[in-house]
């Protein structure tokens, strides 16, 4: 911005006062000018018309505008005619130089000059005493804003009458440099001045940065308006050595970002799931009691459909005799009024494949045991299930109308599993019943609303309905139907819903006995149909809002399964075990011990449990005799659990689910081999530097003695093949009676390098003849696994 100079004489023009005065003020308040030609600078011409301004007072505000709008007025005719400004206002004549209002009024005559004027520092004062008291600028609190609007106005209002009256162009150029130039030059010094300021304070802000979960330090060093080299170096400087590629988590990302002077801000990333579902918490207040869910679960023949049954059919009142029709997987019934919801598929298969899928979706589990059999392995399955979801248990011990009944044995084993009859002292409420002859089922059912009762189950019927699918299938006439349990809100017929990959509309909904409902609440289960596909049971739904919404997000849902599919992810295993544990994504190792025999799994048990340290608690979630089933791969799987295997091997299916599922399954035929492997595993030492690849079953049909030879087995190849050379392990219903390697492989009369599936061959292992018939012979070799 140019600065235009203001030199003293041309204040002293401006203000019709001589050089002197000016020179006087300023040697009085400030330095004395070197001559009138001096340039003046700002804090000297606030000096000067500070003084003025005190020395040339008038008596209100009011008088200056009042003069200026009479002086307009005044200028409107063409003739220049003086008027008397205000009475206080000496007469100007014809061109004379208008009087200062506000500062020195001066009385010029023709073209005399100003200077001419006997002037004074109390001169101004006594030229004016009827304009009295307006100082609003002592001392050193100056608005100078106002200060420079007056000056302005003022200025402006003389340049103009000056035009007017036909002032010089001298005068009028002096005009535009001391009144409207100076003044808007100091407000463009101000502006400027405050412009560079706010920058400066803009600079030295610092920047804010959103950091999402998860970034990478490429990203991050651009949201920093930094270079990635600095921010490795200040990764380097924290202990980190990252690239520019690789991805940091928001709390490395933060420290560094703060490090280098930024402000932290996280990046909420709002999902279309987020937009959609309406996840919110719900008010204390608007929760009521809702029905709890039950399940049955038992060993093979307790008698868990029979309760089922019969519960179902007594609920039914007399009147629908023929019992209900509609069969849903789900159904209530009231127990002096109070409405117990019961899962229509026992077993605890059914009840895990759903917690697996991560459904939540009963609050209490029966158990039944029978009172001949007693506790039986998939009872303590049912155990070990229901403990692991944590819910509450009540025992049934059922077939008590039988006379080889013996319901103290059935409570003496259960206490054997932690579950302590209340009878003896203990928390868990067992009910002697019959479920055949209907005797004692009414008390269970009390039983099973008073521990609702204490779990304090309660939803919020007042909002979209959510739940689970507890099956599905595909209806010839109907298309897509669901089983859904409303866990809570209240769905309605028409809703949109979005079940898994699955969306629709509600178009019919029927209750257990197959009446149509309008909507369900809290814990009630109904049959729907209007989905676009059969949904996985176990998957959750949604009612929601916007239908577009939901059918994109079952786009995003299936795009998302597909990468999933192509690329698993192993849950937990030996392997990454010790990362879990390290980064503190791991607590706790889950097992599950399975042995030849019950003394196996004890001893194993107590002694992986042992391994516990302070980093991570071993605990076994379930312990039994037997192969290794589907039921264990999918408790392994809900539970995020490794299965130990002891002189044991996994069944055909388990084989499949642990494969699906990612679930890690773990032979040995030694104890120590076991511990030791764990806790290597544990400490991050595991250097398991081979695996084992199961390369075919073979079954044994028939078996002969050749002398010299030792017993020779006939078999058929039932999947994979068996190679000569190869590992093999003889098992015997699902339990391993000897391991060792292959003698001799033949097809026929000749030897064989391999014999594939669907063959028959002769086989002989190496120092081992009690080989029988339904044996199973598995192949397998060692591979390396590369690091
Ligand atoms: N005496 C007697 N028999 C019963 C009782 N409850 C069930 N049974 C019988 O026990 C057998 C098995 O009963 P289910 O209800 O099918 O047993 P479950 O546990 O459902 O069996 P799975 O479905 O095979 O797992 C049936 O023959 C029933 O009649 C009972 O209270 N008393």
């Amino acid at each position: 911005m140019a600065i235009e100079k203001y030199r003293v004489h041309e204040v002293a023009k401006d203000f019709g006062l001589s050089t002197k005065t000016i020179t006087e003020i300023l040697t009085k308040y400030a330095t004395a000018p070197k001559n009138h030609m001096q340039v003046l600078d700002d804090h000297e011409l606030s000096i000067i018309f500070d003084y003025l301004t005190q020395h040339n007072q008038v008596s209100g505000i009011q008088v200056i505008f009042a003069d200026t709008y009479q002086e307009k007025k005044k200028e409107e005719p063409p003739a220049v005619q003086p008027a008397p400004q205000s009475p206080a206002q000496p007469k100007p004549q014809g061109q004379k130089a208008a009087p200062k209002p506000q500062s020195q009024p001066v009385q010029q005559k023709g073209g005399e000059a100003p200077r001419q004027q006997p002037a004074s520092t109390q001169q101004p004062a006594s030229r004016v005493p009827q304009k009295k008291i307006v100082d609003t600028r002592k001392g050193g609190d100056v608005n100078l804003a106002k200060y420079d609007e007056r000056l302005e106005d003022l200025g402006g209002q003389r340049g103009e009458r000056m035009q007017q009256r036909g002032g010089k162009e001298k005068f009028r150029s002096n005009q535009r440099k001391s009144g409207m130039t100076f003044s808007n030059k100091r407000r463009q010094d101000e502006a400027e001045k405050m412009r560079r300021l706010q920058l400066e304070i803009a600079k030295k802000a610092p920047l804010k940065v959103q950091i999402p979960d998860e970034i990478s330090v490429g990203e991050l060093a651009s949201r920093m308006k930094k270079t990635g080299a600095e921010v490795v170096k200040c990764l380097m400087k924290n202990g980190i050595m990252a690239s520019l590629s690789q991805i940091i988590d928001f709390d490395t990302a933060a420290i560094i970002a703060e490090e280098m002077g930024c402000k932290v801000e996280k990046e909420v990333v709002v999902t279309i799931e987020e937009k959609l579902i309406d996840a919110h918490e719900d008010r204390p207040e608007d929760l009521v009691p809702r029905a709890p869910v039950v399940v049955v679960m038992g060993h093979v023949d307790h008698g868990k459909t029979s309760l089922l049954d019969t519960i179902r059919n007594t609920s039914v009142a007399s009147g629908e005799a023929g019992g209900i029709t509609q069969h849903i997987g789900a159904y209530q019934v009231q127990v002096n009024g109070k409405p117990i919801t019961f899962l229509d598929t026992p077993g605890h298969e059914a009840f895990t494949s759903m917690r697996a899928r991560g459904a939540m979706i009963t609050d209490i589990a029966i158990l039944m045991v029978a009172a001949d059999d007693g506790i039986m392995p998939q009872t303590v399955e049912s155990i070990n299930h229901a403990k692991a979801a944590g819910i509450p248990i009540i025992v049934a011990i059922n077939k008590i109308d039988k006379p080889e009944a013996n319901p103290d044995r059935v409570m003496q084993q259960l206490t054997e599993h932690g579950l302590v009859p209340e009878d003896w002292g203990g928390e868990t409420i067992c009910c002697k019943v019959s479920a055949k002859k209907n005797l004692g089922i009414d008390n269970l059912l009390e039983m099973v609303t008073l521990t609702a009762e204490m779990e304090e189950l309660r939803a919020n019927p007042n909002r979209a309905g959510q739940g689970t699918v507890i099956e599905a299938r595909l209806d010839k006439g109907r298309g897509p139907v669901a089983t859904l349990l409303v866990q809570n809100g209240t769905l309605k017929q028409g809703d949109i819903i979005i079940a898994g990959t699955a969306v629709g509309r509600v178009r019919t909904m029927l209750d257990y006995k197959g009446n149509r409902l309008t909507e369900a609440g809290p814990s009630v289960p109904v049959e729907i149909a209007g989905l676009s596909e059969a949904p996985t049971a176990g998957s959750p739904f949604f009612a929601v809002a916007d239908e577009r919404m939901a059918r994109e997000l079952v786009e995003q849902r299936k795009a998302e399964e597909r990468a999933k599919a192509a690329a698993p992810v192993q849950k937990v295993s030996l392997e990454n075990l010790f990362d879990q544990i390290r980064s503190g994504e791991r607590k706790e190792l889950a097992l599950i011990v399975k042995a030849d025999v019950q003394g196996s799994v004890e001893a194993v048990k107590a002694s992986l449990e042992k391994l516990s340290n302070d980093e991570v608690n071993v605990r076994v979630i379930h312990g039994g005799v037997g192969a290794i089933n589907e039921s264990d791969v999918m408790l392994a799987s809900s539970s995020g659990a490794i299965i130990v295997g002891f002189n044991v091997r996994p069944d055909a299916a388990a084989r499949d689910g642990a494969a699906r599922q990612n679930v890690d399954m773990r032979m040995y035929r030694v104890i120590y081999d076991c511990i030791d492997e764990i806790e290597s595993a544990m400490k991050g030492m595991l250097a398991p530097k081979y695996r084992e690849v199961v390369l075919g079953h073979a079954e044994v049909r028939q078996t002969y003695k050749v002398s010299g030879v030792g017993t020779v087995a006939g078999c058929y190849v039932q999947d994979g093949k068996i190679v000569r050379n190869c590992s093999v392990r003889v098992v015997r219903d699902g339990i391993v009676i000897h391991e060792g390697h292959l003698a001799s492989l033949k097809r026929f009369k000749d030897d064989a390098k391999e014999v594939a599936e669907n063959y028959e061959c002769g086989m002989t292992v190496e120092k081992f003849n009690d080989i029988k018939e339904g044996d199973i012979i598995e192949g397998y070799t060692m591979e390396e696994i590369p690091r």
